[in-house]
């Protein structure tokens, strides 16, 4: 089981009655990658794993495995297979059945299919549990189960909506990285749908951060977090302050931008129209408490809130036009001299911490 498949999305869109669940969107997802969907509830993740897994019709657009446009073929000859939220066992079949429930659809002979489905049980290491029925296995030994059975059709590429969801918090974290060590040794295409940005950042080689229908961002884990493409990535990422105002200054290292009735911001990596408005992102464990701001890169705001967290402490400042700037600095740091809500504070950061942001068309 070494074949991997590129998967290509091009202008692909989905549309139910009058909702346009997903966009006209293109995307290569490189053979052999561990691809996340990520986003929000509603944003199309699901519409698009399943128009690659042909579960769902194509409004228009094609989708390749490979050499073969599939965007008209049924699922069992996509060379895909899925591994659904639920995992969709078969409740009276014991797991042996159930693994080779799809060989036999297809019409494969009863030994062989129980051997393949032995063998698969094994790489699962759910033999000793063969005789039982789903009803009689733990959370992660189902969808260890649900894993076997997408996988004995030997696909190209493995589809997974939500594979984590059922499970506790511990668990989730175990089979996560049982997920990753599955696919570096299968070497097969996975893609994998969750809104949790946490689990998106461990497992993928590539995070598609999707919004509204459309792809905000296609990255690397540590693209997507340090180089943000628009304010939605940077705040559904988490650990950025978005700053929101009007171009007031450009030049070739970046942009100023002025935030309505305050202070003025400089940001590098990006261009922009005098006038236009723009958005900038500045980490927040990036930002110097007391340090005196010098121009641009810094204000002084007056702390509205401290959180304690155990190795960090969270401050939100409000100030030169900007509210709830969050700043996470060392719990050492902190302690060695605290803050309190009403206290003015100066912050300051690099040049190189401020990015502008980009806009997509809604
Ligand atoms: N069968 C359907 N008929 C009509 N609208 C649908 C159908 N399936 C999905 N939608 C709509 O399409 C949009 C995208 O849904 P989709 O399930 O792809 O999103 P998602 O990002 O996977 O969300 P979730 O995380 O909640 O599963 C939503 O607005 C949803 O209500």
């Amino acid at each position: 089981m070494t074949k991997a498949a590129e998967i290509d999305i091009a202008s692909v869109s989905k549309i139910y009655g009058h909702t346009t669940a997903v966009h006209a969107i293109s995307l290569k997802i490189p053979a052999g990658s561990y691809c996340c969907l990520l986003g929000p509830s509603g944003c199309g993740k699901t519409s698009t794993l399943r128009m690659i897994a042909g579960h769902e019709s194509i409004s228009s657009g094609d989708i390749r495995l490979g050499s073969k446009v599939v965007t008209d073929l049924p699922p069992a000859r996509r060379g895909t297979a899925m591994m659904f939220q639920s995992y969709a066992l078969f409740p009276h079949l014991d797991l042996v059945d159930n693994v080779a429930f799809s060989l036999k659809m297809k019409g494969v002979e009863k030994e062989e299919r129980r051997r393949k489905a032995l063998d698969m049980l094994k790489l699962m290491q759910l033999e000793p549990y063969a005789t039982r029925r789903p009803a009689q296995l733990s959370g992660g030994q189902q969808q260890r189960v649900a894993l076997a059975r997408a996988l004995i059709t030997d696909p190209e590429a493995l589809l997974l909506d939500e594979p984590l969801s059922a499970l506790d918090p511990f668990l989730k974290i175990r089979m996560r990285a049982e997920l990753k060590k599955l696919q570096t040794s299968l070497g097969i295409t996975f893609v994998h749908v969750t809104h949790s940005q946490e689990e998106a950042m461990a497992l993928a080689d590539i995070i598609v951060v999707m919004n509204d229908g459309r792809i905000e961002q296609a990255a690397s884990p540590r693209t997507v977090f340090e180089r943000p493409a628009t304010a939605f990535v940077a705040r559904f990422m988490g650990d950025h302050n978005v700053i929101s105002g009007r171009t007031v200054e450009t030049d070739a290292n970046g942009i100023t931008i002025e935030v309505n009735g305050g202070g003025r911001f400089q940001a590098i990596d990006g261009k922009g129209e005098i006038g236009e408005a723009a958005d900038i992102a500045v980490r927040t464990d990036r930002v110097r408490l007391r340090e005196t701001a010098y121009a641009g890169l810094g204000f002084t705001g007056i702390v509205q809130n401290v959180e304690y967290r155990g190795s960090s402490v969270k401050i939100v400042v409000n100030g030169a036009g900007v509210e709830d700037f969050t700043v996470i600095i060392s719990d050492t740091e902190y302690f060695a001299t605290p803050v309190k809500p009403g206290d003015a504070v100066p912050l300051s950061w690099n040049a190189d911490d401020a990015i502008v942001l980009g806009r997509i068309q809604h």
